[in-house]
């Protein structure tokens, strides 16, 4: 083996590159557009602070074979051609080790949208061939020069006679290819510069073949924009929103932070969304549009806003259409929710009914907030709608009318025992809706002196009346059939008196007792090593209760059957119906129970003659 070593350079296959580009890195074609006018922006940057009175112009001429983009910005030098448009991944708003790191960047990219040196690549998306003539405003004797860059890596370069180019300043020229040409036609090209350019600083005009030209409007940002009064201030800010986001907010948020050059605004969703659905935000950099679904703006809870925001040092990912995660993001974003959690502390003092609206829309969002922030669940969390035994109440009221608030861990649960337990005068709210039960545990903090606890079934049990003695001997018989017929359910039968009448039977059961049966019922039917381990973990199971109601005029005729067959019948069939109550799905051998009690009672109503009570 040779010890001889030979030094050569990458090769870098621009074909593959730019199809790396435009297939994987940006999402549309159209952000070609963008990256020309962002190019123009920062080369008039550089040129204003060489000479705060040049000009600011940018012209796009579009046409059906051709775009060009001129701009009256600093330009560039034969040399800097060579150095920064002809070398990928090199750009001349960098410092001079050209990294993309540290605090020089950070620095440096608060006057320059551009720091990566890819962006006239996206160009190559809808063209093969790209003239760039340009003349240079920092060296004025230098000459104009033509460059003209090929999709395959080719480039050439030419200086033109003195007088070709009158002004210092760049014009990109592009022929684009077949099926890139709707991207450069002049209404599309109008619409792309409005899409990204609406918040530029300078004039940017779109000329088509015939002469018309057409002016991008430069509509001055909605929040910096003046107002005489609030209301108008208001009106305005809801007709901006209508205008982005085709919806009239509830609110509007300012939003601002000196610190990072953000400034914006934070619309209120007029209706409630899921938590889950992230609003995407409008992000402009510096005044170009950089993504209008950039989630990564807000902390996840404040999905009940879309933000227009315009800033100076967020930093974007190389196809410049999202946000870079990085600390500056993670601080920005902190900040903003604490905007809008200020916002939302401050309306129960400043405006109440705007607050009752927004949590009449929004509550879930509140309530997840409200988890991980004790500050505003002190404010909020007497304002927050429960479903109680009360109705829909706040936990304000609720409390105020029960000072043991009794909560309830599943939906089914409220469901089951709500009627019972408030003709009985309990307390009951639902807590099975997310995070319901974890804040109604919360407020004894806001409010001392109330008591929360788990509603469990003995409680409820001990609220029902036991019956006189002598009706309980007279129902034995029956209560024995029925202990018999629920038993394979790990149920046992007690007879009591409870209110509404109308409620023949009540299946006090909960999730855990449910869980350990099932948990006993796996331990019997395996064998060897896991029937140990699921006989060890094996808890006295908890048995259900079926409560027949002594008011309830038909638990009272069938408290009287004599004859076993169609006891059984009944006893079938009220447990079932409770079972039914409780609306959690049936297992096999309840299905199969309540087909039983069905068709007994089918057949005994056709074929048996009716049993009267004595
Ligand atoms: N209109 C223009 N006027 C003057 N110089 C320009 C113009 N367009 C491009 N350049 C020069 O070419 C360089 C490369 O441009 P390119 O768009 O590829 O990257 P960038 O703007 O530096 O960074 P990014 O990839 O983030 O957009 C720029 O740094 C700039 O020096």
């Amino acid at each position: 083996m040779s010890d001889a070593s030979t030094s050569h350079t990458f090769q870098v296959d621009l074909r593959g590159l730019i199809d790396l580009l435009s297939h994987h890195l940006y999402s549309s074609p159209r952000v070609y557009l963008r990256e020309l006018l962002q190019n123009a922006v920062d080369a008039i940057t550089a040129r204003q602070a060489l000479d705060a009175d040049a000009p600011a112009r940018i012209t796009l001429r579009a046409g059906e074979d051709r775009l060009t983009v001129t701009d009256t910005g600093v330009g560039l030098t034969e040399q800097d051609v060579h150095r920064f448009l002809a070398t990928i991944g090199r750009s001349s708003k960098r410092g001079a080790d050209g990294g993309l790191d540290g605090d020089r960047l950070a620095a440096e990219r608060s006057d320059f949208i551009g720091q990566f040196g890819i962006g006239l690549l996206a160009c190559f998306v809808v063209a093969d061939e790209i003239t760039v003539t340009t003349r240079s405003a920092a060296d004025p004797a230098a000459p104009a020069v033509e460059w003209r860059g090929a999709a395959d890596g080719r480039y050439t370069i030419r200086t033109l006679p003195a007088g070709a180019v009158p002004e210092p300043g760049t014009t990109v020229s592009l022929v684009p290819r077949r099926e890139g040409a709707e991207w450069t036609r002049p209404e599309r090209v109008v619409s792309l510069a409005r899409h990204y350019g609406s918040l530029l600083r300078h004039q940017v005009t779109v000329v088509d073949d015939f002469g018309g030209s057409t002016r991008i409007d430069r509509r001055p940002a909605p929040w910096d924009t003046r107002h005489g009064s609030p209301l108008a201030r208001r009106e305005a800010l809801a007709e901006h929103c209508r205008a982005t986001f085709d919806f009239t907010p509830l609110d509007s948020i300012a939003l601002d932070l000196p610190l990072v050059g953000l400034r914006g605004v934070a619309y209120v969703l007029p209706t409630s969304v899921h938590p889950s659905r992230q609003a995407g935000h409008r992000v402009h950099l510096k005044g170009m549009l950089l993504s209008d679904q950039a989630p990564e703006l807000l902390p996840d809870w404040a999905f009940f806003v879309r933000c227009v925001v315009d800033a100076d040092s967020l930093r974007p990912t190389a196809s410049r259409e999202a946000l870079y995660e990085d600390e500056t993001l993670a601080a920005i974003r902190e900040a903003l929710g604490g905007r809008i959690r200020d916002w939302l502390t401050g309306l129960s003092a400043s405006d109440p009914a705007l607050l009752h609206r927004f949590i009449a829309v929004h509550h879930l969002a509140v309530k997840a907030l409200a988890r991980y922030d004790d500050e505003l669940l002190r404010l909020l969390l007497p304002w927050l709608p429960f479903e109680t035994t009360d109705g829909q109440v706040t936990l304000e009221e609720f409390a105020r009318a029960h000072p043991v608030v009794l909560v309830t861990q599943t939906v089914e649960e409220f469901r089951q025992v709500a009627p019972i337990a408030g003709a009985a005068g309990l307390g009951v709210v639902n807590g099975g809706y997310a995070y319901d039960r974890d804040l109604v545990h919360r407020l004894p903090e806001i409010r001392p002196g109330c008591t929360v606890t788990d509603l469990d079934p003995t409680t409820v049990a001990a609220h029902l009346d036991a019956v006189e003695p002598g009706a309980e001997l007279a129902a034995a018989g029956f209560l024995h059939i029925a202990r018999e017929v629920v038993a394979q359910f790990d149920c046992d039968v007690v007879l009591r008196s409870f209110h509404p009448v109308s409620a023949p039977a009540l299946l006090l059961d909960n999730r855990e007792a449910r869980h350990e049966r099932s948990r006993s019922e796996l331990a019997d039917s395996a064998d060897g090593l896991w029937a140990d381990i699921l006989g060890s973990l094996r808890a006295q199971a908890p048995r259900a209760q079926l409560v027949l109601n002594h008011l309830n005029p038909l638990v009272r005729r069938a408290a009287s059957i004599t004859e076993r067959g169609l006891a059984v019948t009944a006893v079938e069939a009220l447990y079932g119906q409770a079972l039914l109550m409780t609306r959690r799905p049936l297992r096999a051998t309840e299905s199969a129970l309540l087909n039983r009690a069905f068709i007994g009672l089918l057949d005994h109503a056709m074929h048996e003659p009716r049993q009267e009570p004595k």
